[in-house]
């Protein structure tokens, strides 16, 4: 790799920068890996050391000191299986991004964009959240007469249904026209789709107004996770991301909180829909004035785009250092052949399939989101009212309310434990909790003995009891550990993906998002019908182990980790203890160089 004299900063110097003087003076970095290294696609130039008789499937990062790395193989003999490959930094975009990431405080331009973005975050949680009070207080506002029951599952499904045919096509797009220009497009979807729904007095215009509503949400749950994974700092890219998140949860409670206070005014649902409006409005104005990524642009070949969007993500960042990092994502910007858009579709298809660390982040990111709906919170989003009702609350808006308060709630949790304590560690407290509470919630339905005749519920031991406490307190418990793990972790998608099927890959991800809520969303109440609240609840509970199973095997931990990193760890295996040690020595290194953060990073550059 080329340097200008001034910025001539390699791996060398940073771990000399980083930890103090090296202990070796050799420029190799080693990475063990298995053997099914594709060294086309790595960005490192590779070669096998065969003098060595010390194995390991570990990774290594390109700071470590030769002493480190020694070290490292040391704690991890146990593993040990594969060759050993020394490989050298050809370019590796983490270089410049450790400089930056570590001294540089988090600048007000990335919090902008990062807050604008999450608007769609806000958008999806308000838009799905407000259905359930709104369909209560329509009464007879659509044709004149009551809605049936199949007319409201119409109406929930139809933003889901939105949601899951834009999802498909949302990643390619962004990838083509921008992620910017996407998200102004969903603001387009809201208006149109909100102002159908608030003129409606016909139910098919409500309908067609919550699909199209849904084409915004579908378009703005990928790309929104995706903007905010592309601009961030590498330590704290899972925080911003779910700060998405945040806005999402948070996004619901304010529907439940607005929709109880609507209920009772006339045409109130109409309201309701109506401060849809604000948000999105809002959105597209500062996107008016807001750029696009860096990694988008310099995929188009923008490089002054990007460097004019890093310069002012950085502050005090040289220009050199900026151009180097344009330079490192040029590098990195392996972009798929073909001649027309549907050629390089297809191609992208195919290498997400084929090449085996792709194939592994799009099974991770496919099943967590499966997981996320699977394990059932979404019919509790849509259907709380009716359970709370039927086990003797009267007042079950205000259970709801409390229900998403606490989504909300530990949304916030994992947001201050995500990179600190690591997505893989609240992955598995949280859904060993679900799994818990789901079975305290099975049993207990069983002592209260509610059976369904048509869509009524009938209860045994009617009016308030125990048991109906133990559901509503275990039912907040179940929220509790969802929102900490299952319910954030799957929109750190992105960072699974390296950029060239990025945005493929995640649309997969969504899309089994869209699916899995749709599907439960239209067979929940058939479920507690057919084989009862008791086996719907255990069925729950049962998918929510098999989850942490899955978890416990297939998801690694990729907090701090560059997302180059994530592809080598994917690259031969899941590799979770690789990941693990990996992820403990990132979080090591910052530790070491916090006190240097407000210093200017020329000068840590000079040094
Ligand atoms: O991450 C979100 C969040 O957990 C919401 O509460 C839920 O309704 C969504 O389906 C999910 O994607």
């Amino acid at each position: 790799m080329k340097h200008s004299a001034r910025t001539s900063v390699s791996s060398h110097d940073q771990s000399e920068f980083l930890r103090g003087p090296r202990e070796s003076s050799t420029d190799d970095i080693e990475i063990h890996l298995g053997n099914n290294v594709d060294s086309k696609r790595f960005p490192y130039e590779i070669t096998k050391d065969t003098s060595s008789s010390t194995q390991s499937n570990l990774i290594v990062e390109g700071t470590q000191s030769r002493q480190d790395i020694n070290s490292f193989d040391h704690e991890t003999d146990d593993e040990n299986e594969n060759d050993r490959i020394v490989i050298k930094p050809v370019n590796d975009e983490d270089d410049t991004s450790v400089i930056i990431t570590f001294n540089q405080g988090i600048s007000a331009f990335i919090i902008t964009l990062t807050f604008v973005a999450s608007i769609s975050g806000f958008m999806f949680g308000y838009d799905t959240g407000y259905i359930s009070s709104a369909l209560v207080s329509i009464g007879t506002d659509l044709d004149n007469k009551v809605l049936s029951y199949g007319d409201k599952e119409i109406i929930t499904a139809a933003t889901s249904l939105g949601a899951l045919i834009t999802s498909t096509m949302a990643g390619t797009a962004a990838d083509i026209f921008g992620r910017r220009p996407c998200l102004m497009f969903s603001n387009v979807m809201f208006v149109i789709g909100a102002i159908l729904q608030i003129t409606a007095h016909k139910f098919w215009q409500m309908a067609v107004g919550r699909l199209i509503m849904g084409f915004g949400v579908g378009i703005g749950s990928l790309i929104s996770p995706l903007f905010i994974s592309e601009i961030a700092p590498k330590m704290i890219r899972g925080r911003l991301t779910v700060i998405n998140s945040l806005w999402l949860t948070g996004g619901q409670l304010i529907a439940y909180g607005c929709g109880a206070g609507l209920n009772h005014v006339n045409n109130g649902w109409r309201i309701l829909v109506g401060l849809s409006l604000i948000p999105t409005v809002l959105q597209f104005s500062f996107f008016l004035f807001l750029p696009d990524t860096p990694r988008y642009y310099v995929m188009k070949g923008r490089y002054d785009d990007a460097k004019s969007v890093l310069h002012r993500s950085y502050k005090g960042a040289s220009d050199d250092i900026i151009e180097r990092k344009v330079e490192e994502l040029r590098e990195l910007n392996h972009s798929i052949e073909g001649k027309n858009i549907p050629q390089r579709f297809w191609n992208t298809v195919k290498e997400l399939h084929r090449v085996p660390s792709n194939f592994r982040a799009l099974i991770i990111a496919c099943g967590l989101q499966a997981i996320q709906q699977f394990t059932g919170w979404n019919s509790l989003m849509y259907f709380s009212g009716t359970i709370f009702e039927t086990v003797g609350f009267s007042n079950s808006s205000a259970v709801s309310i409390i229900v998403s308060g606490t989504n909300f709630i530990f949304t916030l949790v994992a947001f201050f434990a995500i990179d600190k304590i690591g997505r893989r560690y609240i992955l598995l407290i949280g859904l060993p909790g679900m799994t818990g509470s789901l079975t305290v919630c099975a049993i207990a339905f069983h002592f209260i003995g509610i059976r369904f005749e048509g869509n009524d519920a009938v209860v045994s031991h009617s009016g308030f009891t125990a048991w109906g406490i133990v559901i509503i307190v275990f039912i907040i418990v179940f929220a509790a550990f969802y929102a900490l793990g299952i319910g954030t972790v799957p929109w750190q998608q992105s960072e699974l993906f390296p950029q060239n099927v990025r945005g493929v890959g995640t649309s997969y991800a969504t899309a089994t998002n869209w699916a899995g809520s749709l599907v439960i969303a239209s067979t929940f109440l058939t479920m507690l019908q057919n084989i009862t609240p008791t086996g719907t609840f255990a069925f729950f509970a049962g998918l929510s182990f098999v989850s942490t199973i899955f978890c416990y095997f297939c998801y690694p931990e990729l907090s701090g980790l560059e997302l180059e990193e994530v592809q080598t760890i994917l690259k031969d295996g899941f590799n979770i203890k690789a990941s693990q040690t990996l992820a403990k020595k990132r979080k090591q290194q910052v530790s070491r160089v916090t006190k240097l953060k407000n210093e200017p990073t020329q000068e840590i550059i000079e040094a």
